[in-house]
């Protein structure tokens, strides 16, 4: 990735988190996704007044991507407020996973960036590769 493609993917997502619904934690978070083709696709949170039903910013960029018919991702970027680059939550993490191995960058609006993985994020995560090779 190169340092350019990253400011952009900062700048995407700091707008993506700008639209972000969250009227019960006021906790705004934004992602922007690259796909291997070099689209670019963002989430934000979306809290409900059913709490449990809540989507982050990370799955509804995934999502986005997917309604588009991408898959293959190079790079996520993730932006909130908070002291230390944000953790993504664990059901992100599953959904991440999903789509492979690639580049997670981290971030808060102090400018610090760390630069991660979707492996790295779960490690022993469970796959498709874990089933059994018939339902596949
Ligand atoms: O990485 C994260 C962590 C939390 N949230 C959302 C879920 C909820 O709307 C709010 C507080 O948890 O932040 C995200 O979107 N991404
Ligand atoms: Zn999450």
């Amino acid at each position: 990735m190169t340092e350019m493609m990253i400011q952009k993917l900062y700048k995407e997502a700091l707008k993506a988190r700008e639209n972000a619904y969250v009227p019960y934690s006021n906790f705004k978070v934004g992602a922007a996704l690259l796909t291997q083709d070099d689209e670019i696709f963002t989430g934000c949170n979306v809290e409900n007044a059913s709490y449990g039903l809540s989507i982050c910013a990370e799955r509804n960029a995934i999502f986005s991507a997917n309604n588009s018919g991408k898959r293959k991702f190079k790079a996520l970027f993730v932006i909130a407020d908070t002291p230390d680059p944000v953790s993504p939550c664990g059901a992100c993490r599953q959904v991440m996973n999903e789509f492979g191995d690639y580049e997670v960058y981290l971030a808060n609006l102090n400018g610090e960036i760390k630069k991660t993985s979707t492996k790295e994020l779960l490690p022993y995560g469970f796959s498709k590769d874990d089933m059994d090779d018939t339902k596949k």
